[in-house]
């Protein structure tokens, strides 16, 4: 069997060695003896340090080198001592290559967070905001001649870091960390001073799209994330949702034109690489799956890959094995008992068994949002094409996702043939993406009925929706971990279908998306905002959809608020359960802090429900030591003489 390491090109396998010259340096981080050496010893706690360690020589110099030195002798039979003093000799440390930047369109008080009616909230988003600074990175130009001796992939603008280990940029988290940069739905007050509030992080935006750009020009997709170990796998596909996200801000047709051809060339992708053929009830669907080509252990977790495979059973094939996580790991969800046929256990891992719900929910936003896009640059006919496809596509979702007993879509399994009718977060992602005919409103009505009342216990978690009930495992996937990216697809997907100007527009112009209608968000939100008012209170599904929306964004704004004030810091995740929200934890790696995509979806949600979401007054300072250890507690002083409380109070300030 062929083996795939981490590059396309695959040049460790039929290549000999005096022979590497230009990609030579795959061989260093993504396979081969140093990479075994590092990992056997352990010379660092996580195995990511390592393969983020620039060279200091190129790389064909510090491989002879090795050889020079200990020849063909095997990891094991090597000295500790020797292997981390050639390393201090060859590598400089992680991240050296990446410098510290300010955005150039960063202000220190973008006019838009003023519209957060809460001072507290208000004054943490001024704090979030500016923790962007932090996270901003830029390529040193110098590395440009010298590429092979890095395992960061060249990019040529500012972008912004998820943070900690995550020091490069990250596929799927760029949305959440750029939603923030648009001008989301504002309120009725301020749209009549629109005129005068500053644009807010456009070129940020822009920047960190081209840069995306310029990974589907090279590679033909967008990596997982920017370092030659993730260049045989992606992420949940996202780029033409920035697009749109920017557009609908902007109305910047020229840079539509622009990335168009890209985003085709990305879908592509998508199209050919990923995607499998299912029979059901006679008929043919073709739909889309996370399977990387990698076989390999994946170099940034080189060790726990290696030692989970040793527990295998006998017979087991470690490279299949190897293939399940990094396609898990293409997935975003990496890991989770979704991924597993026993539902427990990693080493059941079988993700190239498992058709994703998710996945074909965002691929079907894919199409919708190319038909959009390709409308508004006046090309009619591709426009037309998308919509045929979409079309078709929707029904595909219905067809072999949509479980019609439990009103609810789940992953289809090709081993069993069947569902897995476990609850997972990505349920809601074709409510998040219009992936259904949404004439249909008891559809919606029926997923949330599935999420509210069987699975979730009335979403009765204080700190959010953690992303599934598996409590046998702690997979950093499961309860009762919950992540910023499902809470927001959670939220929105409600808060759109409760829409009264969509429901409104559909009535009357009869279209199927009305979402991408919809030019001036403020007219929205004040729609919203009168119906509020004289409805409020009654049994509407409308309402009910708005009002649930709204509830668990509460509980996943004043979660991430209570952790902030505890701990000084924002997570990549938390723990939603227990009357301490925490950060999170389980998984392979200790939990990060920044956080892009945490920062990105809680600022959007203070701007969507910027006049509605309060502290309650009996929010306090716990006085009880906080169960976090690590960080500075952060003084906000005006709420300092008041008792913990897990999640805020649902106030709706009538107009
Ligand atoms: O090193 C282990 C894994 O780490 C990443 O995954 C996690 O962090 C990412 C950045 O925030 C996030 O996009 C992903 O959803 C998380 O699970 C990385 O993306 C994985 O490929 C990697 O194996």
């Amino acid at each position: 069997v062929e083996v795939h390491v981490c590059d396309s090109t695959n040049s460790n396998n039929s290549v000999p060695r005096h022979c590497y010259t230009y990609f030579f340096n795959r061989f260093i981080y993504c396979n081969g003896p140093i990479l075994a050496a590092v990992n056997y010893h352990a010379l660092y706690n996580d195995s990511k340090e390592f393969v983020d360690m620039p060279m200091k020589q190129d790389p064909l110099v510090v491989s002879n080198a090795w050889y020079a030195k200990f020849g063909n002798t095997t990891a094991a039979n090597l000295n500790k001592t020797d292997v981390q003093a050639f390393v201090n000799e060859y590598f400089s440390a992680a991240g050296t290559e990446l410098i510290a930047c300010t955005p150039d369109d960063w202000q220190e008080k973008p006019p838009k967070l003023a519209t957060i009616a809460d001072p507290a909230l208000r004054e943490w988003a001024y704090k979030l905001n500016g923790i962007w600074k932090t996270l901003c990175r830029k390529i040193d130009p110098a590395i440009e001649q010298h590429t092979s001796r890095y395992s960061l992939l060249y990019v040529p603008n500012n972008f912004i870091v998820p943070g900690g280990r995550f020091r490069e940029f990250y596929y799927w988290d760029a949305y959440w960390i750029i939603k923030v940069c648009k001008a989301s739905r504002v309120s009725v007050f301020i749209k009549l001073f629109q005129g005068l509030i500053a644009c807010e992080m456009y070129n940020t935006t822009k920047s960190m799209i081209r840069n995306l750009a310029t990974m589907v020009d090279q590679h033909g997709f967008v990596p997982n994330g920017g370092r030659v170990y993730y260049l045989q796998r992606s992420q949940p596909p996202l780029l033409s949702a920035m697009v749109y996200e920017l557009y609908e801000a902007t109305n910047d047709k020229d840079f539509i034109a622009e990335l168009l051809p890209t985003l085709l060339k990305e879908l592509n992708f998508w199209n050919e690489k990923r995607t499998v053929k299912v029979n059901l009830n006679g008929k043919e669907f073709e739909v889309y799956q996370y399977k990387t080509p990698s076989n390999v252990p994946r170099p940034e977790s080189y060790r726990v890959d290696t030692v989970n495979s040793a527990k295998l059973a006998n017979g087991m094939d470690k490279q299949q094995f190897y293939q399940d996580l990094a396609s898990a790991a293409e997935s975003g969800w990496d890991f989770s008992t979704r991924w597993f046929s026993d539902y427990k256990s990693l080493t059941t891992i079988e993700t190239t068994k498992v058709l994703p719900v998710d996945l074909n929910g965002l691929l079907c936003w894919n199409m919708d949002i190319m038909e959009y896009l390709y409308e508004q640059v006046g090309d009619t006919t591709n426009s037309q094409i998308f919509r045929n496809r979409r079309a078709v596509f929707r029904d595909t979702v219905q067809n072999v996702f949509y479980n019609r007993t439990d009103g609810t879509w789940y992953d289809f399994n090709l081993r069993t043939q069947s569902h897995n009718p476990r609850f997972y977060t990505s349920t809601a992602v074709p409510l998040f993406t219009n992936c259904y005919n949404t004439l249909n409103t008891g559809k919606s009505q029926k997923v949330f009925d599935y999420m509210s009342v069987s699975k979730m216990g009335d979403f009765n978690y204080p700190g959010g929706i953690p992303s599934s009930m598996s409590q046998e495992s702690t997979e950093q996937w499961d309860f009762p971990n919950g992540w910023s990216p499902n809470n927001h697809m959670i939220i929105e997907g409600l808060r759109k279908s409760a829409n009264p100007e969509m429901q409104d527009q559909i009535r009357k112009k009869k279209v199927l998306r009305p979402f991408y209608e919809r030019k001036n968000t403020c007219d929205e939100w004040s729609h919203r905002t009168k119906v509020s008012k004289f409805s409020l209170g009654t049994d509407d599904g409308v309402n009910e959809f708005f009002f649930q929306g709204f509830l668990i964004a509460s509980k996943w704004v004043m979660g991430n608020f209570r952790v902030f004030y505890e701990t000084g810091h924002m997570w990549e995740k938390y723990n939603v359960i227990g009357s301490y929200p925490q950060p999170g934890s389980g998984g392979e790696y200790d939990v990060q802090d920044g956080f892009g995509w945490t920062n990105g979806a809680i600022l959007d949600l203070l701007l969507t429900y910027n006049d509605r979401l309060f502290v309650p007054d009996n929010f306090i300072n716990a006085t009880t030591a906080s169960p976090v250890q690590t960080t500075t507690k952060v003084a906000l002083t005006q709420l300092q003489n008041s008792w913990v409380v897990l999640f805020a109070i649902l106030i709706y300030q009538l107009f």
